[in-house]
């Protein structure tokens, strides 16, 4: 995906390899040596770098079945959360991964490992709690981090009437390709950010098929192309 570390490593990676080619065919032995000497610690580096990556697909790996059954349950109970918490005009954001892991996020918040339940996400949205501030994220049916900071979406003009909020929201879905979801303290209103885009207010049963599409019957990258309802770039404010 543009714009993201794993790009930027990549890039980084293939102008090394350029230059250390190019020092073989040139005959150039001792700048050769050292970057293959280099080559070997710069491995370990990207192990170490990449350490929340791999947990998180050693851990999809290792992942019991049955999953998406709890899931669907884990899904219900979200929409009816960001349902009453845009009733009562609270503030809400949250992530649900999908193919990107989300571990750097999360390592911006607090660690939980909780069961996705309504009453849990409504508590921990209330206002006053300590984890209002902040976004959410979800791994399957796990609640997995709260507070966390998401990385707002540089004003192009588009959304430059947008509060930080939706921004965040924006901007995350941006990175990577996680259903970020908002519940305006402002407006009361439910919205989804997907792929650097944000959707339309969604009323409780179109934000329960938005789920099952994007989430639920989520089959990998190629099986979800951006559904209409969350393609129109909207210029007014949305909060
Ligand atoms: N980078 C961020 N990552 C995660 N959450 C953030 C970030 N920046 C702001 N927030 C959350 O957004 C809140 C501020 O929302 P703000 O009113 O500016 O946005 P908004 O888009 O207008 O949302 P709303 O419609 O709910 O008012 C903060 O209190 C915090 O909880």
């Amino acid at each position: 995906m543009v714009g993201t570390r794993a790009v930027n490593v990549l890039r980084g990676i293939l102008v090394f390899a350029g230059v250390w080619g190019a020092a073989q065919v040139l005959g150039l032995v001792t700048l050769s040596t050292l970057l293959g000497r280099a080559g070997t610690v710069g491995l370990f580096a990207l192990v170490i770098l990449f350490q929340p990556e791999l947990r998180a697909a050693l851990e999809r790996v290792g992942r019991p079945r049955g999953r998406e059954a709890q899931s669907g349950a884990a899904l219900q109970d979200l929409a009816r959360a960001l349902e009453r918490l845009a009733e009562r005009k609270v503030g809400a954001l949250v992530a649900i991964e999908r193919s990107t892991p989300l571990g750097e996020y999360a390592a911006t918040g607090v660690r939980l490992d909780a069961v996705v339940s309504a009453p849990f996400l409504e508590a921990l949205f209330a206002r006053n709690a300590p984890l209002h501030d902040g976004g959410v994220i979800l791994q399957g049916s796990r609640v997995v981090a709260a507070g966390c900071l998401f990385p707002l979406q540089q004003s192009d003009g588009t959304y430059r009437r947008y509060g930080t909020r939706h921004r965040a929201a924006i901007g995350l879905s941006e990175l990577t390709d996680a259903v970020v979801l908002i519940a305006s303290e402002e407006r009361g209103s439910i919205r989804i950010a997907l792929g650097g885009r944000l959707g339309p207010d969604l009323n409780g049963s179109e934000l329960r098929e938005q789920l099952r599409t994007l989430v639920y019957d989520y089959g990998g990258p190629a099986s979800a192309p951006i559904p209409a309802t969350a393609r129109p770039p909207e210029t007014g404010r949305g909060t």
